[in-house]
């Protein structure tokens, strides 16, 4: 069995809301380092996986954000290559109840610590987190601190400049270069974050070109494609000025299959209005109805704003609701049948998660192949 066992130190801080309510922390690091004043700030949010750390914190979605995980033994398994969903972590802060310094996995090729140092992300322990939780599950994500020295001090660092509302954190996010993988007939990607797995998903079926996240629809129809996706990604998206353009120029010349910030960017296409949900939904196990068949698809999900039901409706006459959130009721699932075209909030790559809804990639390649 492969075991080691790593050596690290901690600093007391804080983690501070921007509503001024404040947990004790520790911030971890491999080598003795002494922290004063603010170390990060982002939105805080948390995730209910139980496994899956390394795809969570390496989902660049989780651009501007903390993630907070529920789980409350963290690290044990550690972190390699080939789960790495981005090169880096794009999370603001890792926050944990407990580090394992301990991790056995014969895949393990280093820790958690030492993927966060690289990164330049804070990794915390100590934190609360099921108090946390029950605080944002009450009053909503907002904005958080973590840092060293008087907690009110540091709350006022906590300001809605630091939500994701408003920003485009695709831009900020996608590769920004354009490169083609897999074979069979030509999909184009647009990256507005997307994630390493939904690359290999869909290579595994088309010859994939990935184009950054503001390449305009004529430049995507000049590659002649047979089909086009749209990725997730991070952020806000009423914040993208450039994707309803590209997207309504696509729309309906070749199918189109969008996941989570894709979904949500074809709902705002197509004249429909997205929101803010109170906190969220990040974990690896919500139930979706399938409203075809009323199956439910246990599914992985990572968004916090969602499309407006009834402006969906408005929009577009032909839109169908295919997917509904069991929890909450939230729209999970959307298609345009005359125009070849279907979106998920969800991840049916999960990555990690269940893999109840992975035959919508099947479904995409169905439509690409007979268009
Ligand atoms: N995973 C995603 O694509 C997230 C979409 C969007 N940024 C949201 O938070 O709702």
């Amino acid at each position: 069995m492969i075991f080691s066992e790593e050596t690290f130190f901690s600093s007391d801080g804080y983690l501070v809301l921007s509503d001024g309510t404040f947990y004790e922390i520790e911030i971890l690091s491999l080598s003795q380092k002494s922290y004063a004043g603010v170390v990060a700030l982002g939105e805080v949010v948390f995730n209910t996986v139980l496994t899956g750390y390394q795809e969570v914190v390496t989902d660049p979605s989780y651009a501007g954000q903390f993630i907070t995980f529920t789980t409350p033994e963290i690290g044990n398994y550690g972190c390699n290559f080939h789960d790495m969903e981005s090169d880096r972590i794009w999370a603001n802060a890792v926050a944990i109840r407990n580090y394992s310094g301990v991790r056995s996995n014969y895949r393990g090729e280093k820790s958690l610590l030492a993927l966060c140092e690289e990164s330049n992300v804070p990794l915390i322990q100590g934190l609360d987190t099921r108090a946390l939780t029950r605080h944002i599950r009450e009053h909503g994500a907002m904005p958080g601190v973590i840092g060293v020295g008087d907690p009110r001090e540091l709350a006022k660092f906590a300001t809605s400049e630091h939500s994701t509302d408003n920003k485009d954190l695709a831009a900020v996010v996608t590769r920004g270069n354009s490169f083609e993988v897999g074979e069979g007939p030509l999909v184009v990607a647009i990256d507005y974050g997307m994630k390493s797995s939904i690359i290999r998903y869909l290579a595994g079926r088309f010859r994939l070109r990935v184009v950054p996240a503001t390449t305009s629809g004529a430049e995507i129809l000049s590659y002649g494609p047979a089909g086009v996706f749209l990725s997730n990604g991070p952020g806000d998206p009423s914040a993208l000025t450039y994707s309803n353009s590209q997207i309504t120029e696509v729309l309906g010349k070749v199918p189109l299959f969008g996941i989570c910030l894709g979904h949500q960017l074809l709902a705002r296409a197509i004249g429909a209005t997205t929101y803010k949900l109170n906190f969220g939904h990040h974990g690896g196990n919500h139930p979706v109805s399938r409203l075809s068949d009323q199956v439910v698809e246990i599914t992985s999900q990572n968004h916090n704003y969602a499309v407006d039901r009834d402006s969906l409706s408005l929009a577009y006459g032909k839109s169908t609701i295919t997917h509904v959130n069991l929890n909450d009721n939230v729209v999970e699932g959307f298609s345009l049948d005359d125009a070849r075209a279907f979106s998920v909030q969800y991840h049916p790559e999960a990555s990690p998660g269940p893999h109840d809804s992975l035959y919508l990639f099947d479904l995409f390649a169905k439509e690409v192949r007979s268009a």
